[in-house]
């Protein structure tokens, strides 16, 4: 091979993300010609509304697929969690580098951390994951919907004096603006969503010379829990419509998934987890799937869930 196209969407995060993968292709084939193509997404254009109003999150992705697909790009690079469970036909998830830091950050200019929010505080976020966690834990809280970028959700949140805001920490990371963090949120007091801070780099199923070359960027801890949490995912088809939260580990070939199925109001909140060997993750995803169905999350998928179907009908 000797030049791949990359598409990506043009947001500074997407576009650190896609110079990354540009820069792994380049390290390890010197002399690869690698250019990026820039797309503006149905996503981008809407970004006044509510994510979950405007048809869920694979609005980031499907024109960015459709160009793939059309042969407009050879590689496309996303954010994993913007992912659906499902891939149009003849694209393959090709690699998952290994995954940068999955957790929440907190993010407060008046440099509170969350266990010191005063009553009533105004937190920012439009996660209804996020909310979800947040008010379960604290019902006095109230949340401000935040949209944009990770710069303009940074900005807003100064600009509407918030309290403060939760952001991936991936991504302030990746953009060097872990400065703003004052608490990144453990694991358990924030369960991440699926996929949080994992590359997708995605190519057509039948380009075997570009699944060569993407290949060597693949981390096969990283493959393990990204098959566990997407398994979970798939079983709970809550699109971007129910608080959904799903974060495996994978140590000494043992998967350990916990997963959360909420109200947006966080007035009820169902967790679990497994633990199993490593070639049964995607068993174990939709094992826990099951369990919290049988627990209530099937009730809160029923009253909140599936908008997604309605609007498109
Ligand atoms: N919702 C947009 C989005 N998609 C992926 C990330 C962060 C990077 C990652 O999780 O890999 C973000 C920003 C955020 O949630 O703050």
């Amino acid at each position: 091979m000797k030049a791949v196209r990359i598409a990506t969407r043009q947001s500074p995060l997407a576009l650190w993300q896609a110079r990354h993968v540009a820069s792994l292709l380049i390290e390890r084939n010197p002399g690869l010609e690698v250019s990026l193509v820039e797309m503006t997404t149905e996503g981008d254009r809407f970004l006044s509304a509510p994510l979950s109003a405007v048809g869920g999150k694979g609005l980031f992705v499907k024109e960015i697929e459709q160009a793939l697909l059309d042969g407009r790009a050879d590689v496309a690079v996303h954010s994993l969690k913007d992912m659906t469970s499902v891939f149009p036909d003849g694209l393959i998830l090709a690699a998952v580098p290994a995954r940068e830091d999955p957790r929440d950050a907190f993010c407060s200019p008046e440099g509170y951390t969350l266990a010191l929010l005063p009553p009533g505080a105004r937190v920012g976020t439009s996660s209804l994951r996020r909310s979800c966690i947040l008010r379960s834990r604290r019902p006095d809280l109230e949340i401000v919907s935040l949209r944009g970028n990770v710069q303009t959700r940074l900005q807003k949140t100064r600009d509407l004096k918030l309290a403060g805001a939760m952001l991936a920490a991936a991504g302030l990371k990746r953009l060097g603006l872990e400065h703003h963090i004052t608490e990144v949120v453990s694991v358990a007091d924030s369960l991440p969503a699926v996929g949080q801070g994992v590359l997708a780099i995605q190519c057509r199923e039948a380009d075997a010379d570009v699944r060569a070359l993407l290949a060597p960027l693949e981390d096969l801890t990283t493959r393990g829990a990204v098959r566990a949490e997407r398994a979970f995912l798939a079983k709970l088809e809550g699109g971007c419509t129910v608080p959904l939260a799903g974060h495996a580990t994978v140590v000494d070939g043992q998967v350990h998934l916990r997963g959360l199925v909420g109200r947006p109001d966080g007035t009820r909140v169902v967790r679990g987890e497994v633990k199993g060997p490593v070639p049964e993750a995607e068993r174990l995803g939709e094992a826990l799937a099951e369990e919290l169905l049988s627990r209530g999350a099937g009730d809160i998928l029923r009253d909140f869930g599936r908008r997604d179907d309605t609007s498109r009908a």
